[in-house]
């Protein structure tokens, strides 16, 4: 399935840059050239090396709130400059503001969003860029607890959906334990206003794949993964030259296993080929003319290394670690060489996963590479809804709310704190108890609730003058509409309304 590839923020541009660097080595051509970078900052830019300068965009040029990275050249003699009035000011002895680059939009959201709502039609005419006859689909990758990238994303995503047709996907780095408050409630936000408006969410979970080290050590590895799981599943079929199966994956059970919404998680499982394995010999007795080779001892065994290989996928660090039997469709791609992977294994693959995930909507294709000496199993669960790691993110982002309400200036996490409005909308996003209060008799988790509807009126929306959250809501809406305060509106949630009308 083509896709087109569109970065924001540092987190962004780096996966992007990743991604088309993956589809060079991999044979694997997803975007065909079609993909974009945001920034308000320039540094993530000048490291990319695979995405071409005509493919940058950098925003906030003339935003008074934007602080612009001295040229390395001159970092010297600029040393200590004092960064310009506004909002991307940051007061560095601040703990939880400490870890956060103070450059470009400064890791506030609020002004990453003005900055793109300045400048949208700068943003269209850089989305024009993108021949939408080339793609199927449209994916926007950021780090959710950034400013650019929650803040600057937000309104491309507005943008992305209004202008195609097609489906626009979200991958979206969730920010590590270790990382400030301010980024879980970036995140938090970012999560609410993100699934309504996209066909699909995939978080990517920081905490769980920086495996114990800093974070920022671990985002080269972090990306390598990303890069290889969104290949194995947007790329299946588009390997130069294709070879014929009559599992073969076809794109629209990729778009049909997502059309569900929410949020999704893929795991992924390769093991290289010995001799011993069943396909390859059979293969081999095959070629050495022996017509008669025990055929069914060879499926068998092909069998039960594909559900190893399935099961392995299931149990393997998740993109987005979450309960399995949560979601809602499953599929699943083997990929590897023709002859590696017969019907059985495949169904036998099948079997398994609809046992594990307690779904019977699980679909399965193959992606044949003739001459690959290993199989590969890539799983991707769809609208899962039992997920740890947003809760924590959002029980995070409310206790940062509580302390800034207290007056801990450490935890201060908006940009403006006197703003009614932004902390209304805030809360409302972040608030576990939110979302799933009016609706939910199941006792599922709250989070649970609030990604799985991928509900536009699901929330802020307490918009509904019936939902649970209208007194929210109101106070939201009433405070953006008396201030006109655009970046806030536009930030949070009027796209998601727009959508659900
Ligand atoms: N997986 C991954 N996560 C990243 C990477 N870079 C940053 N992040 C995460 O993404 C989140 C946002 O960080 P940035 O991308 O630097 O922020 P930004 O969107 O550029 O905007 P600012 O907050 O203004 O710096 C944080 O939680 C980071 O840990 C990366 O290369 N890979």
């Amino acid at each position: 399935m083509k896709l087109a590839f569109v970065g924001v923020g540092d987190a962004g541009t780096r996966i992007v840059d990743r991604l088309v660097r993956a589809e060079r080595a991999s044979g694997r051509s997803v975007s065909d050239g079609n993909v974009l970078v945001f920034n308000t900052d320039d540094a993530a830019f000048r490291a990319a090396t695979a995405v071409p300068d005509d493919r940058r965009v950098l925003l906030g040029d003339t935003h008074p709130a934007v602080r612009r990275r001295p040229d390395p050249a001159e970092a010297d003699a600029v040393d200590g400059a004092e960064p310009a009035d506004g909002a991307g000011d940051v007061d560095e002895t601040e703990a939880y503001t400490s870890e956060i680059d103070p450059f470009g939009v400064g890791g506030d959201p609020e002004t990453g969003a003005a900055v793109a709502e300045a400048e949208r039609p700068e943003i269209r005419r850089a989305l024009d860029r993108i021949d939408e006859t080339e793609v199927a689909g449209t994916m926007l990758v950021a780090g959710l607890g950034g400013g650019t990238g929650t803040g600057v994303g937000s309104v491309l995503l507005e943008e992305l959906d209004s202008i195609y047709e097609t489906p626009v996907y979200v991958l979206g780095a969730l920010p590590a334990a270790t990382e400030p408050d301010r980024r879980a409630l970036t995140a938090a936000r970012g999560i609410r206003t993100v699934v309504p408006l996209a066909d699909a969410v995939f978080p990517v979970d920081n905490e769980a794949w920086r495996r114990g080290d800093p974070v920022t050590e671990r985002y080269d590895a972090i990306n390598d993964a990303i890069a290889a799981r969104v290949l194995a599943l947007f790329g299946a079929g588009e390997r130069d030259p294709e070879s014929v199966s009559e599992l073969r994956i076809d794109p629209a059970d990729v778009t049909r296993t997502l059309e569900v919404g929410g949020v999704a998680s893929i795991g992924h499982a390769t093991r290289e080929l010995t001799p011993d394995d069943a396909g390859v010999v059979t293969r081999l007795l095959r070629l050495l003319g022996i017509a008669d080779a025990p055929e069914s001892d060879g499926a068998d065994a092909d069998a039960a290394t594909v559900k190893r290989l399935v099961r392995r996928a299931l149990e393997s660090t998740l993109t987005l670690p979450c309960s399995v039997d949560s979601a809602d469709r499953v599929l699943v791609i083997l990929s590897g060489p023709p002859d590696a992977i017969s019907r059985k294994g495949f169904e036998t693959g099948r079997y398994l996963l609809e046992e594990e995930t307690g779904t019977v909507e699980v679909l399965a294709g193959d992606e044949p590479v003739p001459g690959a000496t290993e199989v590969t199993a890539t799983v991707v669960l769809s609208n899962v809804t039992d997920v740890p790691r947003i809760d924590e993110i959002q029980r995070r982002a409310v206790a940062a709310l509580d302390a800034s309400d207290a007056g801990d200036d450490g935890t201060t996490v908006l940009g403006d704190a006197a703003d009614g409005a932004a902390d209304a909308a805030a809360r409302s996003a972040a608030d576990p108890a939110d979302g799933a209060a009016g609706d939910d008799a199941t006792g599922d988790s709250p989070a649970s609730e609030e990604v799985q509807t991928g509900n536009p009126t699901d929330g802020v929306t307490g918009a509904q003058p019936d939902g649970a959250n209208s007194e929210a809501a109101a106070e939201t809406d009433n405070s953006v509409s008396e201030d006109g305060d655009e970046s806030v509106h536009g930030f949070d949630f009027t796209a998601g309304d727009d959508r659900g009308e």
